[in-house]
């Protein structure tokens, strides 16, 4: 059987439809055509081999088991297959897109001096060498393809089957009221306003047809609580929701995995996420945000503010994953780091002058290495896009130019990635003894309070985890991710600023007051910090209320694994299979729940704040938010890891942008607000402000 598999969030799931089961998940309802597969492996946790999207590297081909997949033992074979065309070789795709060369601060392969670190396999590759590699990497995905299209078709088949019988069915007894006949098209031609709609005629529980599915459209406190925290992983899970398009590009990451693997992976990632750990990105992320000032806003002008945060959060989040930092920011970074935080005992590899995070260390992320991720997550991203403007009527294993193209680009990505993850791990035994050593010496220094909790970027952090019988991630697990987070927190957060943005010159009153928070914080010079943040609660409601009027992530899917019931007394029934969408964006809307609904007010969290005190927005958010109604960071046990990175980061880089300019709209009026593209996250059209420099 063929399972699909989806990631989250980024800019290369902006399709035609929206997104189900996170942030831009590409759960989107945009591949209503497409396969979904209904493993039972799946529900137990145990997946097979066979139900991972097919990846020429995805799984150890001696080794299938989830044991496998997840722990690093007797990963030598996945990795050594994962190597075997590109010997950890450097390839530059003469076919890489310019977007980043051109206007980001990633140096292009001319201007680069990649000088390989004394541990690497790398060197330069030649002219011919990357086109035999393109050649190679071509070959393996068509092969990879080929191989899974048959029994890909075959499941396909079945579940076309399937769909077109239920569309002259009735639906089953007890299934919630809706619109009658399939509403496919009337949810693509205008999502929000479906959803609102139905919701409003509907009530809170909502039986559709889509695309041959049965599903279940929920914005009621209590049902959504239902699926989201009480039966969550018991009833509810993300294998087998409807519309997951699949992708080898975030393999079986914590978005999409489910049950033991998802348990185990979530166990080992979260450490990671703690807020002392985020906050040692806090530096990264203030000094990436004056460097865009400096070098892009400058004198101020009129600019699209949202592609220069998704440029900006690309930057954040490659430094927090993999420790790259854009060469002319390292001397920034490493003043600010010295000033910023407390000295840890626990040495980076090779760094003897630099506490954290990794930028310092020698297997960080070469600016090279960093050009060919951007470069290859392009070309992913602009693929991804493309399929989900077609609905996701093509299934990526069929083997189109166009899947072939997305594969190699993958399998580009994963040679870096894997090399990556090689190198650090030799740079981790060359000053440790093993890498287990290495571990240990991590969580020795986790134990001391004055040190911070992770050492160095996420990629260590995540390499040193171990769970309870000191099992570490396989490189394959590692690579998932890396990929996952990647994909999940770069548009996510780039969105949550564009909207910001755009509400502060819709607003000039409640920028002011912001500006005046931050003024009286940090004064007219000194960089916000991690901990001056924590002082800017005015600042904090203004991002709460963003994600409430425009959640990116405005529909989370799950799927029954079993029959169950739903709503009061058990009054709907849910065969087993069904998909339920839940919709923070019709929730956070309800004017049941909400005083005022539309208006933009960041007042109205000033109470709540007073009562979680200071820097509450954890509590402000756990279960479904202080009325039940708030889930922009989702809900229950897979709520969204990285939470913490993504408040920090808005608050930082709005409390960055606010000390130095004014954001107006270039027709002063809030009309001209951006239109929401409810693609698969809700994303804003061009957000087109002023910039007038304050001093
Ligand atoms: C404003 C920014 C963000 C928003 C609105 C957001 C939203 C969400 C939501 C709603 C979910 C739950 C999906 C579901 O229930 O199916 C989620 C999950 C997730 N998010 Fe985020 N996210 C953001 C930023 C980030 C960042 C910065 C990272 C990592 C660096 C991240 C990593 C993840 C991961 C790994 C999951 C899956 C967690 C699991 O299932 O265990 N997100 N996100």
């Amino acid at each position: 059987m063929q399972s699909t598999r989806l990631p989250c969030g980024t800019r290369a799931f902006q399709g035609s439809a929206p997104g189900v089961g996170c942030p831009s998940a590409g759960h989107g309802a945009a591949s209503l055509l497409n396969a979904r597969s209904f493993s039972p492996d799946a529900f137990t946790g145990t997946n097979s081999a066979s139900h991972v999207v097919p990846t020429a590297s995805r799984r150890c081909q001696h080794h299938k088991s989830d044991a496998t997949y997840n722990r690093g033992l007797s990963c030598e074979h996945r990795y050594s297959s994962a190597l075997s065309t590109s010997q950890l070789r450097s390839v530059t795709p003469s076919s890489t897109p310019s977007h980043h060369s051109s206007s980001s601060s990633f140096p292009s392969a001319s201007s680069t001096s990649a000088s390989p670190s004394p541990h690497s396999h790398l060197h330069p590759p030649t002219t011919s060498d990357l086109r035999l590699d393109l050649w190679l990497s071509l070959l393996q995905a068509a092969a990879a393809q080929l191989t899974s299209a048959t029994t890909a078709a075959t499941a396909a088949a079945g579940d076309v089957a399937s769909r077109l019988q239920r569309l002259t069915q009735p639906p089953p007894p007890g299934f919630p009221a809706g619109p009658p006949g399939d509403q496919t098209l009337a949810l693509l031609s205008d999502p929000l306003r479906f959803l609102s709609e139905t919701t409003a005629r509907y009530g809170p529980v909502v039986g559709l047809l889509l695309g041959g599915e049965r599903v279940v459209l929920v914005s009621g406190r209590q049902e959504a609580h239902a699926v989201l925290v009480d039966q969550a992983g018991s009833v509810y899970g993300k294998a087998g929701t409807a519309f997951f398009p699949g992708s080898s590009l975030a393999g079986n990451g914590l978005l999409v995995s489910d049950g033991a693997v998802w348990q185990r992976q979530r166990r080992l990632a979260t450490p990671a996420f703690r807020r002392t750990a985020v906050e040692t990105y806090g530096s990264a992320m203030v000094s990436a945000t004056e460097d865009m000032m400096g070098r892009v806003w400058g004198q101020g002008g009129t600019r699209d503010v949202y592609a220069d945060f998704n440029e900006l959060t690309l930057q954040v989040t490659l430094e927090a994953l993999f420790g790259f930092t854009a060469p002319e920011r390292k001397h920034q970074t490493q003043q600010q780091q010295s000033q910023q935080q407390p000295h840890s005992t626990w040495q980076q590899p090779h760094s003897s002058t630099s506490s954290s995070p990794a930028s310092s260390s020698s297997s960080a992320a070469s600016s090279e290495e960093a050009r060919q991720i951007v470069a290859a997550v392009e070309k992913a991203f602009t693929f991804f896009t493309q399929r989900a403007a077609t609905g996701f009527v093509i299934p990526e294993w069929l083997p189109t130019w166009d899947n072939l193209e997305f594969a190699a680009a993958v399998q580009q990505l994963d040679r870096v990635v894997y090399g990556m993850i090689a190198r650090r791990r030799e740079d981790l035994a060359a000053r440790h003894g093993s890498v287990a050593a290495a571990a240990a010496a991590a969580a020795a220094a986790r134990a001391t309070a004055t040190t911070p909790a992770v050492p160095g970027d996420l990629l260590t952090s995540l390499l040193l985890a171990r769970d309870e019988d000191g099992y570490g991630m396989s490189d394959s697990a590692l690579r998932d991710e890396l990929m996952t987070l990647l994909v999940a927190g770069q548009e996510t957060s780039a969105i949550l600023l564009g909207w910001a943005a755009a509400l502060l010159a819709a607003h000039p009153e409640v920028q002011q007051a912001a500006a005046a928070e931050v003024r009286e914080v940090c004064g007219e010079t000194a960089a916000p910090t991690a901990a001056s943040v924590r002082h800017m609660p005015y600042l904090e409601s203004i991002v709460l209320e963003t994600l409430r009027l425009y959640s990116p992530a405005y529909m989370v899917g799950r799927c029954a694994r079993v029959g169950t019931t739903l709503g009061d007394d058990g009054r709907y029934s849910l065969p087993a299979g069904t998909t339920v969408l839940v919709s923070p964006y019709v929730m956070h809307r309800d004017p049941t729940v909400w005083e005022q609904p539309e208006v933009f007010k960041p007042e109205r969290w000033h109470e709540l704040q007073s009562r979680e005190g200071y820097q509450g927005y954890m509590g402000l958010m756990s279960g479904l938010g202080p009325n039940g109604a708030y889930l922009p960071f989702g809900g229950g046990p897979r709520n969204c890891i990285g939470s913490g990175f993504a408040m920090m980061e808005a608050m930082l880089v709005l409390s960055a942008v606010l000390q130095r300019y004014s954001l107006t709209l270039p027709y002063n009026s809030p009309a001209s607000l951006p239109r929401p593209q409810p693609l698969l996250t809700l994303r804003p059209e061009a957000v087109v402000l002023r910039l007038t420099p304050r001093r």
